[in-house]
């Protein structure tokens, strides 16, 4: 094997991401509990997902995200009529006054500054609501009028570093379980460090591929291909991926952990965009995490949503939720194929 090709771990770092996700278990927990009353609220009686919303005062997106952690947390279900409901487990240990009831000792929790914080992100909707995420403004996403992180070179750079690490694990899986071997063009989108396309590029000899991300981004991009041997097949072209006109005649794109950083109406707006560009019976491959259907777990992804709502502007969705988004843009989604570190692909053609 060469040194510059990238290949599989010999062990599985899931576990590791599991362990550094878990404060977002913490920190929802002791929000529902000692900031929100969710379980003294739901011991008066079920209430539809709104209605509870509603009296939190949560826009949606948060309702979400913190309503999946407790039912991944088997804290809240469904009744049968859908609304939500309080599990056996929290109505002896967490209804507020009961013989059995521990909401004081989550409460140690309560004034923690990730708790707080949580608690402030959860009413705001905002990823910080006193100023921007970092101090350099808010990672991985940028749009016209955000101040954002990947727009300045050190913090670019740091951040699309820190997800190389994660991908020089996960691309060479995904381009071994979902190969690509009659394309010619891919189109990365938000490509970051590159390590998707650069897998891919290493697998097929015969295909080229555009990394389509911001300017100081790309500049991480550009060195790892040279590094990695695939600079000859690798275009670094920078671009606003909502504002600026497709890169035109790929034959399949892929969005690699970019729909969770956002919001459902720029998620429609992107996949619009992308299958504008798209001819017919071309693909798009979203690699992602997926929440279940139901909306109720697995709690690692139910956690790890609360990292990017926390981060981002976007979440965890589930694979139902992405299907209906790709319908509604123009494509016919497939079915997802696993990949590592809870992420899958799901495919999808474009509609003729
Ligand atoms: C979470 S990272 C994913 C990077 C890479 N695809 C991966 O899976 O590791 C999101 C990427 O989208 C890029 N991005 C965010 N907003 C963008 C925009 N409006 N136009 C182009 N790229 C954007 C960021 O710079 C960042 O590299």
């Amino acid at each position: 094997m060469s040194r510059h090709e990238l290949h599989r771990p010999s062990t599985d770092p899931t576990p590791i991401f599991e362990l550094f996700r878990g404060n977002f278990a913490t920190e929802l927990l002791t929000a529902a509990v000692a900031h929100f009353d969710v379980f003294g609220r739901l011991s008066r009686g079920p209430m539809a997902a709104d209605d509870l919303r509603l009296a939190l005062k949560l826009a949606e997106r948060p309702a979400v995200v913190l309503f999946t952690a407790l039912r991944a947390m088997g804290l809240l279900c469904r009744d049968d009529q859908g609304r939500l409901s309080l599990t056996e487990l929290a109505r002896e240990h967490l209804v507020p006054g009961g013989p059995f009831d521990v909401g004081g000792y989550i409460g140690l929790a309560a004034r923690s500054p990730g708790v707080r914080e949580m608690v402030d992100r959860l009413r705001s909707n905002h990823p910080n609501p006193s100023g921007s995420a970092t101090e350099e403004g808010v990672a991985f996403v940028y749009r016209e009028g955000l101040d954002s992180a990947m727009e300045r070179e050190s913090s670019a750079r740091s951040l699309t570093l820190s997800l190389a690490g994660r991908a020089r694990n996960v691309a060479p899986i995904l381009a071994e379980t979902y190969p690509l071997p009659e394309c010619r063009t891919l189109l990365d989108v938000g490509g970051g460090s590159g390590l998707y396309s650069i897998a891919y590029l290493q697998r097929h000899p015969d295909l080229t591929a555009i990394v389509w991300d911001r300017p100081e981004v790309l500049k991480v991009a550009l060195e790892l291909a040279e590094e990695l041997g695939v600079a000859d097949r690798l275009e670094c072209r920078s671009g606003d991926m909502f504002t600026d006109p497709v890169p035109h005649g790929s034959d399949v794109v892929l969005l690699s952990n970019i729909l969770h950083d956002w919001d459902v109406p720029e998620c429609r707006t992107l996949l619009s965009r992308l299958a504008e560009a798209l001819s017919p019976g071309r693909r798009l491959l979203i690699h992602d995490v997926f929440l279940n259907d139901e909306m109720d777990g697995p709690l690692p992804i139910a956690l790890y949503s609360a990292s990017l709502f926390s981060l981002t502007e976007g979440r965890a969705y589930s694979a139902a939720e992405y299907r209906e988004m790709l319908t509604d843009a123009g494509f016919e989604p497939g079915e997802v194929v696993p990949t590592l570190v809870h992420c899958g692909v799901l495919p999808a053609v474009r509609s003729s």
